[in-house]
């Protein structure tokens, strides 16, 4: 990659395929995938069910090697889990350490990147102050909502000043008041810090809501079906914004291509 590359894009995939090698048939998830994020970019992933996005995610932390092909960040080849990434699952409640503190459980990863101690102390206190949780951080995991342990994993990936953020499904167990809530939360952040966001969500409106671009995947084997760029004014509102003329064809089209790739159809066959 170009040095002007690396500059501006935070997260290339290139020709990325996985195939599940397992005791029985193997699973073809993801035939060819390539894209770029801009550095700075929130972009939202959307497919059919057993599309592969979990399986993207994963490669693309590192967390899970690919078949071919290759995913860089900042312009290094991740090959195991990045110093500069942060991920955010669904299962908030597996993810937070039930015997540490609110405050311990946003500081650990610090301690692993071997930040001193004060540096540790402020980041701590403001990640916690930007997700509304400064009076939590003396609390255990379980003695908190859904929520605000959400809330929490949030805060954790944040104060780790991650240069990607990753969030698979991160609010698809809280209800649709507290998700509200987390969505405006997300994008207050990701503008206030810069940080690179690839979200992936099955919930077609927050896909719309949240991003500024929508990859729609194909059903499995995976390749991108459409690139949608999210046309909406930048200031967001629940309201306001889903009431937009515009938010409504945006979600038709999304739905509709998610319609289509659940019947099979891929780029280049009709429909398309
Ligand atoms: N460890 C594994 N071994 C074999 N096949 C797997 C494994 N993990 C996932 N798969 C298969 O790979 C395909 C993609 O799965 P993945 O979880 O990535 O999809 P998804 O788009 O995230 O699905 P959902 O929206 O339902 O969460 C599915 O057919 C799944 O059954």
């Amino acid at each position: 990659m170009s040095t002007v590359l690396t500059e501006t894009v935070a997260l290339d995939v290139s020709g990325l395929r996985k195939t599940y090698e397992g005791h029985g048939e193997p699973v073809e998830a993801i035939r060819d995938l390539t894209f770029e994020v801009r550095r700075g970019a929130l972009v939202c992933v959307v497919g059919p069910s057993g599309a592969g996005k979990t399986t993207l995610l994963r490669c693309v932390a590192g967390l899970l090697g690919s078949s071919a092909g290759q995913v860089t960040l900042d312009g290094a080849a991740v090959t195991g889990p990045p110093a500069g990434m942060a991920v955010v699952f669904q299962e908030y409640g597996r993810s937070l350490f039930p015997w540490l503190t609110v405050r311990q459980n946003v500081e650990l990863p610090l301690k692993e990147k071997r930040v001193p101690r004060a540096d540790r102390q402020r980041l701590v206190d403001e990640a916690l102050a930007a997700v509304g949780l400064s009076d939590s951080g003396r609390a255990h995991p379980w003695q908190l909502s859904g929520g605000m342990q959400q809330r929490v994993a949030i805060a954790r990936a944040v104060a780790y000043e991650p240069s990607v953020l990753l969030m698979d499904e991160p609010f698809a167990a809280v209800d649709a008041q507290t998700r509200a809530d987390l969505e405006d939360l997300v994008r207050s952040l990701w503008k206030r810090l810069g940080v690179t966001v690839l979200f992936v969500t099955h919930d077609i409106d927050e896909a719309v809501y949240l991003a500024q671009r929508v990859l729609v995947l194909s059903n499995r084997p995976t390749v991108v079906l459409e690139d949608v760029a999210i046309d909406l004014p930048d200031e967001r509102d629940q309201l306001q914004t889903r009431s937009l003329p515009r938010f409504a064809e945006l979600r038709r089209h999304v739905y509709e291509l998610i319609q289509l790739a659940k019947k099979g159809h891929r780029p280049g066959t009709e429909g398309v």
